[in-house]
C-alpha cells in the first residue's frame, strides 16, 4: 500500500531502479517514488480545467488510493510537449521526500565511463537546422508570428547498455542547482535530465514560477564569463525573447491570483554550461481550488519552449522540426491529492533505451536571431547531458 509522501532520513541512489521508480529533485528535497500502483496515460488536453478527462482520471486514481488507506496520494511523472499525446504519470506504491544532503551517490557516476560511443548524429543536421532558423526568421517579417523555438535531437549509439542511474548520478554531481528527474517511459526508455527551469511550484495558496529565456554559453575565463553575462542582460533581442514568456505567464496566472509579483526586469542565472535571463514570479492564489497540475497545464507549453503566439508557433515547429519532441519540452514533476506540487520544464534532458540515447536541445528564435548563433546555443545546451556521459559539448556536431 502506498504511504503518504513523508520524510525519509536518507536514501542511497544504488537502490534506485530507473525502469520502475521515479525521482524528482527540487531545490532542497528529492521525491523518490517507488514502484507503480496506478499508471495514467490520459492526454493532458484541457488539464487546467478540473472537469477535464485528464483531471477526472487523476481524481479517480487518487480516490482509489484513498480507499486503500492512503490519505494523501501523490502523482508523479511526465507530460509531453504535445498534450494531445499520452501522458506518462504514476501513482507510486511508496513515495517519500529526502533532504538532498542525505542522498548518497556511492560512486554511481563512474559506471558509464566503461562504455564506448559508436555513433553520434544530429537530427536535423547543421545545414538543415540553420535553414529552419532562417525560414522562421523570414516568417517574422509577415507580422503575426513573434517567436518560435527550434530544437534538435542528438542520437547516440553505444557499445553496451547505458546505465540511466549512472547518468543520473553524474548529472547530480555536475549540476548541483538543477531540478533532476528520472521517469520510466512506457516504451521501455528512461527520461532523464537536469532542468534549470521551474514551471510552477504550489504550496497551499503560494505560487512560484521561474521562467527562463535568452541564453549565452558559459566561458572558462572568469572575466570573459562576466562580460558575456552582462552582454546577455543588455541584449535587446534576448530581452524581447524573454519578455514574451513573462507576459504570457503573467496573463495566464492573473485571473487566478489575488496577488501577482512580476519583477519589471529579468535577472541572470547560470548553470555550469549556460547563462540565462530569468524572472522569478511569485503569486498568491485567490482560492485553493486549482491544484499544482492544473496550474502547470494552464501554463504549459510556455513561449520558452513553444514560442508566441501559441497556435502559429506550434504550426511553425511542426513544419520546421523533422522529429517528434515526445517528452522533450514537456513538463515533469508531481502533485499530491491536497493540490501541492512542483513541475519543471523538461529541458537539458535525454531518453536512454538500452544502448541508444536521444538528447534534446532547443533555442528560442525571434527577429534578429542568427542561424549560426542558434546552432551554437543548442550545442552549448547539449553540454549538460553530454558531460554526464563524459563528453564535452564540442562533440555535439
Ligand atoms: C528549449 C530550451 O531552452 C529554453 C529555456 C531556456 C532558454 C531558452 C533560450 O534561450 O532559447 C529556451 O527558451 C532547451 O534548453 O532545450
Amino acid at each position: 500500500m502506498q504511504q503518504t509522501p513523508n520524510q525519509a532520513l536518507s536514501y542511497n541512489l544504488a537502490s534506485f531502479s530507473p525502469h520502475n521508480d521515479c525521482l524528482f529533485r527540487s531545490e532542497d528535497q528529492t521525491l523518490v517514488a517507488l514502484n507503480v500502483s496506478q499508471r495514467i496515460v490520459q492526454p493532458a488536453v484541457g488539464g487546467e480545467d478540473k472537469d477535464s478527462l485528464f483531471q477526472a482520471a487523476i481524481q479517480r486514481a487518487f480516490e482509489l488510493e484513498k480507499q486503500k488507506g492512503n490519505d494523501n496520494p501523490i502523482i508523479v511523472g511526465s507530460v509531453p510537449f504535445d498534450v494531445t499525446q499520452p501522458s506518462c504519470l504514476y501513482i507510486p506504491q511508496t513515495a517519500f521526500f529526502v533532504d538532498n544532503m542525505d542522498i548518497a551517490l556511492s560512486g554511481e557516476g563512474q559506471q558509464q565511463e566503461q562504455i564506448l560511443l559508436s555513433h553520434m548524429r544530429s537530427e536535423p543536421d547543421e545545414a538543415s537546422f540553420k535553414d529552419a532558423v532562417c525560414k522562421a526568421v523570414n516568417q517574422f517579417a509577415l507580422g503575426a508570428l513573434e517567436k518560435t523555438v527550434l530544437s534538435r535531437v542528438l542520437n547516440l549509439s553505444f557499445s553496451d547498455p547505458v546505465s540511466p542511474r549512472a547518468i543520473l548520478a553524474s548529472l547530480w554531481q555536475q549540476n548541483p542547482q538543477a531540478y533532476h528527474f528520472s521517469v520510466p517511459q512506457t516504451q521501455g526508455s528512461v527520461l532523464l535530465g537536469a532542468s534549470p527551469e521551474l514551471l510552477i511550484r504550489k504550496q497551499g495558496t503560494q505560487l512560484i514560477s521561474n521562467p527562463l529565456a535568452g541564453s549565452a554559453k558559459r566561458q572558462s575565463n572568469p572575466a570573459l564569463d562576466q562580460q558575456i553575462s552582462h552582454a546577455l542582460l543588455q541584449s535587446s533581442k534576448d530581452r524581447y525573447e524573454h519578455r514574451l514568456v513573462i507576459e504570457e505567464i503573467a496573463r495566464l496566472l492573473k485571473p487566478h491570483c489575488q496577488q501577482l509579483d512580476v519583477p519589471t526586469a529579468p535577472s541572470l542565472i547560470n548553470t555550469p554550461a549556460m547563462w540565462h535571463l530569468s524572472t522569478r514570479i511569485e503569486a498568491e492564489l485567490g482560492s485553493k481550488d486549482m491544484n499544482a497540475l492544473q496550474l502547470a497545464c494552464l501554463l504549459h507549453p510556455t513561449p520558452a519552449v513553444c514560442g508566441y503566439p501559441f497556435d502559429l508557433s506550434k504550426q511553425a515547429i511542426a513544419q520546421l522540426e523533422p522529429f517528434q519532441r515526445g517528452m522533450f519540452s514537456g513538463m515533469v514533476g508531481w502533485c499530491d491529492s491536497r493540490g501541492n506540487g512542483e513541475w519543471v520544464v523538461t529541458i537539458r534532458c535525454g531518453e536512454v533505451k538500452h544502448d541508444q540515447v536521444r538528447l534534446f536541445a532547443g533555442a528560442g528564435i525571434v527577429n534578429g536571431s542568427c542561424s549560426n548563433a542558434e546552432w551554437l546555443e543548442t550545442q552549448a545546451k547539449f553540454g549538460t547531458m553530454l558531460k554526464a556521459f563524459g563528453f564535452n559539448e564540442q562533440e555535439a556536431k
